[in-house]
C-alpha cells in the first residue's frame, strides 16, 4: 500500500479541518443536516439576544447569554469538524492523485506515423503508442504488444504488472508508467472521465450521496427535532399560562440538549470514514450504498481464473491421443492459435518454439480468424481450401466434431481428465471431424486463499467459485481454494441466473470477477468487486474494484460495511439515551429557576439552575468530539450471530449512554458552580 493511501491523521488534515469547520457554518450547507441546522438557528437567535437585549427585554441576562451562544456555537463547529475529519484523508488523497495527473505528452499514432500531442487532447478510440520508460497518456486496451507497467501510482503497488493485447489483461490505466517493452493502446475514456478522476471525485467524496440507511435515519433524527421544537415551542405559552416566566436562551438551551445532536453530528462523519476505511484497503467503493450491502452479504460468486488463480494460463504441454504423434499435435495447435490473441493463445506459439517442434504457418494464409467466445469455447482458423481447425473446451470441440459425423478417440477422455484433476485446463485440438490431441493450460491458485474462505465461512458467507472451466477442473481449484461450493462450465447467463437464483431466495450477493464475460454478473449482484487486474467492461459493471486484485479483500470490505452499521446504530442508541438523562438535569432547573420552592426537583444535586443548564449544555457539546474517534475508527466487529450482537450494542450504549451524562453533568456542574 503507498504511502498516499495512507495518509495519517498529520496536522495538516487536521488544520485543514478546522478551518472547514467554519466554512460549514454556511446554513445553505448546514440545512443538508436538520438537526444541527436547528442547533444554528439557535445560536443565531441566542446571539440576537446577547448583542440587543434591549430590544428582547432581556437585559439583566447578558452574561449567562454570551455563554449560552458560546456553547452553542462550539456544538455547530464539533459537529462540522467531524464530518471536515472525516472527509480529510480523502481530500489529501485527492490532491496526490491529482498530482500523477500531471499533463503530459502523447505519441498519438495518425495515419501509421506518430504525432506528439497533449494527453488532454486524446479522444475515445485514439491510438498511442507508448515505450519503455514513457506514462501511458489515458485508459485504454492494449491493442498490440506486451510490457510491464508500474501502476504504482494508482494501486500503491510497487512490483510491475505485465499488460498484453487479448484477454483478460488488456486493460491499462492512465498515470501508469510502462517500465520495458512497447505497446499500442486504444484510449478509451474521454478527459474528465478516466480512471484517475473517478477515483479522484470518490475519495474526495464530492459526489457523495446519503446511503438508503442514512436517509432513513435522518429521516427519523429530523422527526425527532420537529417534534422537540413543538414541545419546547408550546412549553413557553403553557408555562406563561401557569404565570411560569420561562427564558428563551434557556428554552433553546432545553431544545439543543432534546434534540438528537450527538448522533446528528456525527452522521455523516460515520459514513465517510466507513468509506476511507475502505480505501485504506485499496479498495474503490463506487458508493456507501454498496459497502453497506457488504455488510449484509450472504452469498459470495467468484470467478475462478483471474479471481481465484492468476488467470495467466500457460500452454505447458502438448499431449497427443488416439495414437497420434506429437509434432502433429502441436502443428494444429498452433494453426488454430495464429491469430488467436489471448494469453492462451499466444502461450500454445511460446510452448512450440520452446519445444522446438516447426509448423508451417503458410497454410493459414488467407484463412478466416474464428475468435475466442465464451459462449463458443473455442478458437480457430477456417482454412481456405475448406477445412476448420479448433482449440477449445473438451466437451465444446466433442460437440464439434461429433456434428460433423467424426468420431471421438478412446484415450482422449482418460488424458484430459488428468489434466482437469491437477487443476489444469485441457483444450482438446481438433480439425474437421478428427480430434488429434490435448493442450495443457497451467494456472496457479493465488496464496492464502484457503485461510480467507475460512474466515468468510465464520461470518456466516457461503462461496461459490463459478467458471467456464470444465466440471473436474473446478472440482480440483475448488477444493485447493476452499470454496463452499462450485458451478463449472457456466456461460455468462449461467452466472447472473445463478446471481439471481440467490437474490430471489432473499439473499444478498457479492460477485468477484475479472473478465468481460463476468461484467454482466458483476452488475446484477449487490456487491461487484472487479480486480483492477481485469478488463475495462468488468471494472466498469462493478460497484467496487480491488487495486490489489485480491478476491478474498471482500472479507475486509464486509467487516468495514458490518462496522459502519453497528458504528451508526451504536451511536444513535447512545446519543438517544443521552438526550434522556440530559433531560432529568435541565427540567428541573428550568422550573426551579420559575418557582424557587421547587427546589426538590434538583436529584441530581446541581450547583444551581443556571449552571445545572450551562454542565448539561457543555456536556451536549463536547459529547461530540469525544466521540469522534469512535465514529471515525467504528466501533470493534468481532463474528458472532447478529442478536448476540445487538443485544451487547444495547447493554453497551443504550445503558451507557444514561449513565455518562449523569456522571458528565455532575463533574462539568461541580466547575461551572464557582462561577455560577
Ligand atoms: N483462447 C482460447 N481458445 C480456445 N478455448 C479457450 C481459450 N481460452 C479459454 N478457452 C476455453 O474456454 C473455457 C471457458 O473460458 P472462459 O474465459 O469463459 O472461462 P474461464 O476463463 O475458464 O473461467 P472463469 O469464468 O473462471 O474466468 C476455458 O475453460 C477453456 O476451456
Ligand atoms: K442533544
Ligand atoms: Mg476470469
Amino acid at each position: 500500500m503507498s504511502a498516499n493511501r495512507k495518509t495519517m491523521l498529520s496536522s495538516a488534515i487536521i488544520s485543514r479541518a478546522v478551518k472547514d469547520s467554519f466554512i460549514k457554518l454556511n446554513p445553505v450547507s448546514m440545512m443538508k443536516n436538520p438537526v444541527m441546522f436547528v442547533v444554528e438557528v439557535g445560536t443565531v437567535v441566542v446571539l440576537m439576544m446577547t448583542l440587543f437585549p434591549g430590544y428582547f427585554q432581556t437585559q439583566d441576562q447578558i452574561g449567562f447569554n454570551l455563554t449560552v451562544f458560546f456553547i452553542l456555537l462550539f456544538t455547530v463547529l464539533f459537529a462540522n469538524f467531524a464530518e471536515a475529519l472525516a472527509e480529510g484523508r480523502g481530500k489529501a488523497q485527492a490532491d496526490s492523485l491529482k498530482n500523477s495527473k500531471k499533463e503530459i505528452n502523447a505519441n498519438k499514432v495518425v495515419g501509421g506515423v506518430i504525432k506528439i500531442v497533449p494527453s488532454t487532447e486524446l479522444r475515445k478510440g485514439d491510438i498511442v503508442s507508448v515505450s519503455q520508460g514513457e506514462m501511458i497518456p489515458g485508459d485504454g486496451e492494449v491493442i498490440e504488444g506486451l510490457a510491464s507497467v508500474d501502476e504504482s501510482a494508482i494501486t500503491g503497488e510497487s512490483a510491475p504488472v505485465i499488460k498484453e493485447a487479448g484477454g483478460d489483461f488488456s486493460s491499462v490505466t492512465g498515470g501508469t508508467r510502462v517500465v520495458s517493452d512497447k505497446i499500442t493502446v486504444r484510449i478509451t475514456s474521454d478527459p474528465g472521465e478516466s480512471f484517475i478522476d473517478r477515483m479522484i471525485s470518490l475519495v474526495e467524496g464530492a459526489k457523495r450521496q446519503k446511503t438508503p440507511n442514512e436517509l432513513a435515519l435522518n429521516t427519523l433524527l429530523t422527526s425527532l427535532t420537529i417534534i422537540f421544537l413543538i414541545v419546547v415551542v408550546t412549553l413557553g405559552p403553557i408555562a406563561g399560562y401557569l404565570n411560569i416566566e420561562l427564558q428563551i436562551p434557556v428554552l433553546i438551551a432545553l431544545l439543543v440538549c432534546l434534540i438528537p445532536t450527538t448522533i446528528g453530528g456525527l452522521l455523516s462523519a460515520i459514513g465517510i470514514a466507513g468509506m476511507d476505511r475502505v480505501t485504506q484497503f485499496n479498495v474503490l467503493a463506487m458508493s456507501g450504498k454498496a459497502v453497506e450491502a457488504a455488510g449484509d452479504i450472504n452469498t459470495m460468486i467468484l470467478d475462478k481464473t483471474g479471481t481465484i488463480t492468476y488467470g495467466n494460463r500457460m500452454a505447458s504441454e502438448f499431449v497427443p491421443v488416439g495414437g497420434e504423434a506429437l509434432q502433429t499435435v502441436g502443428e494444429w495447435a498452433a494453426i488454430s492459435s495464429v491469430r488467436d490473441e489471448t494469453p492462451e493463445g499466444r502461450s500454445v506459439l511460446e510452448l512450440m518454439k520452446k519445444q522446438s517442434l516447426a509448423y508451417d504457418g503458410s497454410v493459414a494464409t488467407g484463412a478466416e480468424f474464428i475468435e475466442f467466445k465464451a459462449e463458443t469455447r473455442m478458437s480457430g482458423v477456417d482454412l481456405q481450401d475448406g477445412r476448420k481447425v479448433r482449440k477449445g473446451a473438451v466437451d465444446a470441440v466433442k460437440k464439434w466434431v461429433t456434428a460433423q459425423g467424426g468420431n471421438i478417440p478412446a484415450d482422449l477422455d482418460a488424458s484430459s481428465d488428468s489434466i482437469a484433476r491437477e487443476g489444469g485446463t485441457p483444450l482438446a485440438v481438433a480439425m474437421d471431424n478428427r480430434i488429434y490431441g490435448l493442450i495443457y493450460l497451467k494456472d496457479t491458485v493465488k496464496p492464502g486463499m484457503r485461510d480467507r474462505f475460512d474466515q468468510l465461512r465464520q461470518m456466516g458467507i457461503k462461496t461459490i467459485m463459478c467458471t467456464g472451466d470444465n466440471p473436474l477442473t473446478a472440482a480440483t481449484i475448488a477444493r485447493e481454494a476452499g470454496v463452499d461450493d462450485f458451478v463449472a462450465e457456466s456461460k455468462p447467463e449461467d452466472k447472473i441466473a445463478l446471481i439471481r437464483r440467490e437474490q430471489a431466495e432473499g439473499k444478498l450477493v457479492a460477485m468477484t470477477g475479472d473478465g468481460t464475460n463476468d461484467a454482466p454478473a458483476l452488475a446484477q449482484a449487490d456487491v461487484g468487486l472487479a480486480m483492477n487486474s481485469g478488463t475495462i467492461a468488468a471494472k466498469e459493471a462493478a460497484n467496487m474494484v480491488d487495486l490489489d486484485s485480491d478476491p478474498s479483500k471482500i472479507i475486509e470490505v464486509v467487516s468495514i460495511g458490518k462496522q459502519l452499521l453497528m458504528t451508526r446504530g451504536a451511536l444513535t442508541t447512545f446519543s438517544i439515551a443521552n438526550d434522556i438523562a440530559k433531560y432529568f438535569a435541565i427540567i428541573p432547573a428550568m422550573f426551579i429557576l420559575a418557582i424557587p420552592e421547587m427546589s426538590a426537583l434538583n436529584v441530581m444535586g446541581l450547583g444551581s439552575p443556571l449552571s445545572a443548564i450551562l454542565s448539561a449544555l457543555i456536556f451536549n457539546a463536547i459529547i461530540i468530539p469525544l466521540l469522534i474517534p469512535l465514529a471515525m475508527k467504528g466501533v470493534a466487529y468481532k463474528p458472532m450471530s447478529a442478536s448476540k450482537l445487538l443485544g451487547r450494542n444495547i447493554v453497551i450504549y443504550g445503558l451507557g449512554g444514561v449513565i455518562v451524562p449523569f456522571i458528565g453533568i455532575k463533574l462539568i456542574d461541580l466547575v461551572v458552580h464557582l462561577w455560577v
